[in-house]
């Protein structure tokens, strides 16, 4: 028996006024209690009236398929119903899912969508936006990041709090302002958020056009530079800025787990010596814009859509701790059961977030090359030859962290389309 919810009761019974705003309430009251297909049919009821609060929240659980099919193309067409009343939320939702060019084309009005929902103060605009400016080296660009991220912190953003800290106690973009700085990381602290490790990435490796706000630039394929053969390996030096990295330390962080490792015989995840580290995987669920296109250009750098990639993952290690010598494609039976029509992991990228203070380098024992890690740096290689089959020569480790923390960002790379968009 179920126990009785008299709030709820409440909302069932003026939800049978002719009222969309009440039914889009009742919605929420079912959401927040994990009714979510009967929430599913009161939005739906509420953006069938109209209501644009309701037509984004219908989209949004069919983009992901809760409480329903999942239907991209449907909720991308509820999107832009909503979006035609002017509702900012609707463009942030549209310029987000455009990343990667599959649910929406990926073109120039992503940066007015951006624009909109940023006017309209929505944080994860703002933080955007921000982060995408940080990358420009001139000075009134950085001084526009700085600003963003105070706009974006205001509106009670702790990962732009968190970024804004880093860069005003490192004088990165202004003068250094200690004071400013401590006062940031106390509130931050005392809401249990603790500072970031120090690091810095010297060179970005492209650069955009100075004063707007093109995020296409910031897609550009960087340059590559081979380091072996065979197996295919490359590093990308500044793929990421020093805010990318923190952004994606900061956002992995509360959600970081012991590692686990495919059984290549089971398939099944299980802790293992061999992936000793911690790391926190991004469900498309928790992601946002600045994580989407963090995402999206690693994808391209490594010659990839973003839709062949797997969930991001976001590694930590501390002393003592590796990734033994092993190779990142999947046996069939382990990619059974995980999207099978992608295929297999084609490719991998790497992205080190930060530099340990010893040890942690990425190891490619057939051919001999290390690669160092850095801040920003990307290494990428090949897990199939040519024609699809595994390459054994792609065995590599994390080898062990001596000194210091060492966080490390990975793609997954499927052959073809691994996630819905
Ligand atoms: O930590 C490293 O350097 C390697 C990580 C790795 O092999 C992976 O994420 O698949
Ligand atoms: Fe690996």
């Amino acid at each position: 028996m179920s126990t009785p919810d008299p709030a709820l009761e409440q909302l069932r019974s003026a939800a049978a006024e002719p009222s969309p705003q009440t039914w889009f309430q009742l919605a929420q009251g079912l959401v927040a209690r994990q009714a979510m297909e009967e929430a599913h049919d009161w939005h739906r009821r509420a953006a069938d009236a109209g209501f644009a609060p309701a037509q984004i929240e219908l989209a949004r659980m069919q983009l992901h398929g809760v409480g329903t099919e999942r239907n991209v193309e449907e909720a991308v067409a509820w999107l832009l119903r909503a979006e035609a009343t002017g509702h900012p939320v609707a463009a942030y939702m549209l310029a987000l899912v455009s990343v990667g060019g599959v649910a929406a084309p990926h073109d120039a009005r992503i940066n007015q969508r951006v624009m909109q929902a940023l006017n309209a103060g929505m944080a994860p605009a703002l933080r955007a936006a921000a982060i995408h400016f940080g990358r420009k080296a001139n000075a009134q660009d950085q001084q526009r990041c700085l600003q963003l991220l105070d706009h974006a912190a205001q509106r009670g953003d702790w990962v732009a709090a968190l970024l804004l800290s880093e860069r005003l106690a490192r004088g990165e973009g202004c003068a250094a302002d200690r004071d400013a700085a401590g006062r940031l990381r106390a509130r931050l602290e005392a809401g249990g958020i603790a500072p970031l490790p120090a690091l810095s990435v010297e060179d970005i490796a492209t650069r955009s056009t100075a004063g707007t706000l093109l995020l296409e630039d910031g897609l550009q394929a960087p340059l590559a530079r081979a380091v072996s053969e065979r197996p295919r390996v490359a590093v990308i030096d500044g793929l990421l800025s020093a805010d990318e990295c923190r952004l994606l330390i900061a956002a992995a962080r509360p959600m970081l787990h012991r590692s686990l490792a495919i059984d290549e015989r089971t398939g099944e995840a299980s802790a293992m010596q061999i992936r000793t580290s911690s790391d926190a995987s991004f469900d498309p669920l928790v992601e946002d814009l600045s994580l989407r296109l963090v995402q999206q250009r690693m994808a391209s750098a490594a010659g990839m859509e973003l839709v062949q990639a797997e969930h991001l993952v976001v590694l930590a290690y501390e002393p003592g701790q590796e990734y033994r010598p092993h190779r990142d494609y999947r046996s069939p039976e382990s990619l059974r059961d995980d999207v099978p029509e992608a295929g297999n992991r084609a490719r991998t990228i790497c992205v080190y977030l930060n530099e340990p203070e010893a040890g942690g380098e990425t190891a490619f024992p057939v051919s001999g090359v290390t690669v160092e890690p850095q801040a920003g740096r990307a290494v990428v290689f090949d897990n199939l030859l040519a024609d699809g089959s595994p390459d054994v020569d792609s065995l590599h480790a994390g080898l062990p962290v001596q000194h210091g923390e060492k966080w490390l960002a990975t793609l997954w790379l499927r052959e073809r389309g691994y996630r819905a968009y």
